[in-house]
């Protein structure tokens, strides 16, 4: 039955159990008693919303209710005693839908006295009301518990297949022959089924993971991928790789095209599938797009080339490793996105940034290696503690390897080719390393292997796809690469295991697999009845504040008496509304560029508030927390992981903020065009353009102050993101002085607002631990001056 069908028959029951009470309700007021029960439902009788009615009919709608609750129970047999308590106790407390004093009958006559009692009737049914949504939230929190459990359970055997199945895999996928090269002769035979490559002419045989056939289509390939995405969702490094000759369809692969998406498009889609359904964790995603270009790195989401004279060249990128092996690129441009369509105009953007030419083998042949970082922030309860990770997300389209003899390059290309094959290189020698498991890794030789040190290593997943022509023409190519493959994958040392031990893995792997779905569906089930309970607060929730908030009203448009009409009107303010305590954010960290922080140091700032979190070995996260810093778990001040509860992002300055701003004091609006407003949640709508303020451009010496509203509290930690677009009105280079340009702030504490980094004319404003209730529906106010 679904939560729908389940809520109608709740409000079903409850219209039962109002007809009964109010029979109870006449009694009480023949009774006459002197209590203040009594004097409330004369009150109720007073306004005519009590009817008359008994007897028989009585008893047949009591045997009703002892029916519904009964088949209430019966439809939802996985669910426990607490659950049917709760549900009781929803049933017990539908007086409140019904009538409460009307505005029709007696309503010029009733006094303030009058009212005094229909107050305390509302003091009481808030306490009904309070006990019922503190059953259904214990409840909750019961059930988001052993989602995490059931979670971490999946997480652990799903690395376990992953382990089987090797932390280096190779896949092999052969290119089709293209519309122009039908009368080419193929030069390869692939056993189906066996994953094996063979090529006659050269009397070799090579085995991999996987063999994709020319006739493969990309959702093969990514049924196959998948599983490794999954694992970086569940903290783990991952790399993935497309290699290969150039022309064999390695961007096809990893970006493939409208019809045919690939590998890049799939798996933003798949980050955002997975966070959307999985409520038990809560994950924040950034893109960040960089190439490796003739041995330097080209950050692909700014522009190369300033499109006026007296904008600033594009920064230096530069790559730092942190104390504990975490690596950061300084100056990278990290974009937090929202949404797959958005990562994937994202993508789209950089890629065309990206360097090409057309070659003998490749009219738009890549000249450099495309790295795709996502950037995995996950939050989840286990046992009753908070666990933070981090991961790195990279999907990797490498430059063409070319036999430079056979292409004919010169020149640039040459220089291009060379620079390729060199990095290319360097990364065969560092994943042969691994394989070997060597004392020494070089990751030192190339700029590409530098930046993937961190992913490429015990703790992660990588996965090569290496790509071949079909032509025989092409053979020494198809050689080389199919030689380079082997070596990743190890099977040159020894590490291809016999018939007999591929088939007790594979047994393994089915058992294992099994087990997963077990999981999965145990925390399908589980998230289910989450969303049921969650909409049963919800809209209890709202029926009451709707019942008393229109009763109110009533009463309020009536009363001539002043004081009466005052506390009516408190009362129709909602106490849940945000204060501006629990949503600013603190600009009084903010630092002078020259007391700006490295990618280092930034990073060793983040990991000194961060105690690393090792409490439970068993599972795959924590156990990879102990073991160095790929995934770092967060403790900061200003989310206490360790506590039941994730505080808010209101330290004692944000306060300060607050009461300075004093609420509402907006001083000055300007036009600074807003383009949106986002927020990081999964699920969340971004505020419409047309719906924000405009302010003008900040002058020197203030700080953007957000105010970030909403009406509803959920109490979970998110972000929100202004993206601010200054197109229109250009910032004019006198204006800010250095260190006070807005994109030179961007390395303040954690709790400011923080203005990222130019791009094509855009800042965007990043507010870091605003509350989930500062978050939705947020309005934007631009408030001056901050001076710090
Ligand atoms: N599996 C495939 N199915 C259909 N067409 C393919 C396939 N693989 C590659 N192609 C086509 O082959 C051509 C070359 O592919 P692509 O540009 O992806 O090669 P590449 O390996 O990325 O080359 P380079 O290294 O020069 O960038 C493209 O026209 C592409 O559409």
């Amino acid at each position: 039955m679904s939560g729908e069908m389940l809520w109608q028959l709740v409000k079903w029951t409850q219209r039962m159990v109002s007809k009964v009470s109010s029979y109870d309700g006449d009694d009480a007021a023949e009774g006459g008693g002197g209590t203040e029960e009594e004097g409330e439902r004369t009150c109720l009788a007073e306004s005519g919303g009590v009817e008359a009615g008994g007897g028989a009919e009585e008893e047949g709608e009591r045997t009703c209710l002892a029916e519904a609750i009964d088949s209430l129970l019966d439809v939802k047999p996985e669910l426990n005693t607490a659950w049917a308590e709760s549900v009781r106790q929803i049933l017990l407390s539908t007086d409140l839908s019904s009538p409460i004093p009307s505005t029709s009958n007696g309503r010029s006559s009733r006094s303030s006295s009058c009212w005094h009692t229909t107050s305390s009737w509302r003091e009481n049914h808030h306490q009904h009301h309070d006990k019922v949504v503190a059953g259904l939230e214990g409840e909750l929190l019961v059930l988001k518990t052993a989602l995490g459990v059931s979670n971490s359970h999946r997480r652990r055997i799903l690395n376990r297949v992953l382990d089987l199945k090797g932390n280096i895999r190779v896949f092999c996928r052969v290119r089709p022959l293209l519309s122009n090269e039908r009368n080419a002769r193929v030069g390869h035979l692939i056993t189906p089924g066996m994953d094996i490559v063979k090529i006659p002419s050269a009397r070799k045989d090579f085995q991999f993971d996987k063999v994709f056939l020319p006739s493969s289509l990309q959702d093969d390939v990514f049924l196959e991928v998948e599983p490794i995405i999954r694992s970086a969702l569940d903290g783990h490094n991952v790399c993935i790789f497309a290699y290969g000759q150039t022309g064999t369809g390695k961007t096809f692969t990893m970006e493939g095209n409208k019809d045919q998406p690939g590998v890049v498009p799939r798996t933003l889609q798949r980050l955002f599938d997975e966070a959307y359904v999985d409520t038990s964790v809560s994950y924040t995603f950034s893109l960040s797009m960089l190439e490796v270009y003739k041995g330097s790195l080209r950050d692909l989401l700014v522009c190369q080339q300033p499109a006026r004279c007296t904008d600033p060249a594009s920064k230096c990128l530069s790559i730092q490793m942190a104390s504990d092996g975490y690596i950061d690129v300084d100056n990278l441009t990290e974009m937090p996105i929202m949404d797959a369509k958005e990562a994937s105009k994202l993508y789209q953007r950089g890629s065309q940034s990206r360097s090409t030419s057309c070659t003998n083998a490749n009219e738009t042949s890549s000249r450099s290696h495309c790295l795709l970082r996502i950037t995995i922030t996950c939050t989840y309860v286990l046992e009753s503690h908070k666990f933070a990770t981090t991961s790195k997300l990279w999907l990797v389209d490498l430059g063409g390897s070319e036999r430079l003899s056979k292409t004919n390059a010169q020149g640039l290309t040459l220089e291009e080719g060379k620079a390729i094959n060199v990095s290319l290189s360097a990364l065969g020698d560092v994943i042969s390393a691994l394989q070997r498991k060597q004392p020494h890794v070089p990751y030192r030789n190339s700029k590409l292997t530098q930046l993937l040190r961190d992913s490429l290593g015990e703790q992660s997943k990588t996965l090569m796809l290496v790509h071949v022509s079909p032509k025989e023409m092409d053979i020494k190519e198809t050689v080389c690469s199919l030689s380079f493959a082997s070596r990743a994958r190890g099977t040159h040392i020894g590490h291809e295991i016999s018939q007999e031990g591929k088939t007790q893995r594979a047994a393994a792997i089915a058992e294992l697999y099994r087990l997963m779905s077990i999981y999965d569906d145990d925390c399908r089930s589980l998230r289910e009845s989450i969303k049921t309970i969650e909409s049963l607060i919800e809209e209890r929730k709202a029926s009451l504040f709707q019942t008393v908030q229109g009763s109110i009203s009533d009463q309020l448009g009536s009363s001539n008496d002043p004081a009466l009409a005052h506390e009516l009107s408190t009362y129709l303010t909602p106490t849940s509304k945000t204060t501006c305590a629990d949503t600013l954010v603190d600009a009084l960290n903010m630092v002078p560029r020259f007391m700006g922080q490295t990618a280092s140091s930034r990073h060793k700032q983040r990991t000194s508030s961060k105690e690393i979190i090792g409490l439970i070995s068993s599972s795959p996260n924590e156990r990879s927390v102990k073991n160095g810093g790929l995934k770092r778990a967060r403790n900061s001040k200003s989310e206490n992981l360790n506590s039941p509860e994730i505080t808010s992002g209101v330290t004692e300055s944000n306060v300060q903020s607050a009461m300075l701003l004093g609420g509402s004091e907006v001083l000055e609006q300007k036009p600074l065009s807003i383009v949106s407003v986002v927020t990081n949640e999964i699920g969340l709508e971004p505020v419409a353009s047309e719906d924000l303020k405009s302010v003008d451009n900040l002058s020197q010496g203030e700080n953007l102050q957000l105010q970030l509203n909403t009406a509803e509290e959920t109490g979970s930690v998110t972000k929100g993101v202004v993206v601010v677009d200054t197109e229109e009105k250009p910032r004019t280079p006198g204006n800010w002085s250095k260190r006070q340009r807005p994109e030179r702030m961007e390395k303040s504490g954690s709790l400011s607002p923080t203005i990222g980094r130019t791009c094509r004319g855009r800042r965007k404003v990043i507010v870091q631990e605003c509350r989930r209730k500062a978050a939705v529906e947020c309005s934007v106010t631009v408030m001056k001056p901050f001076v710090y």
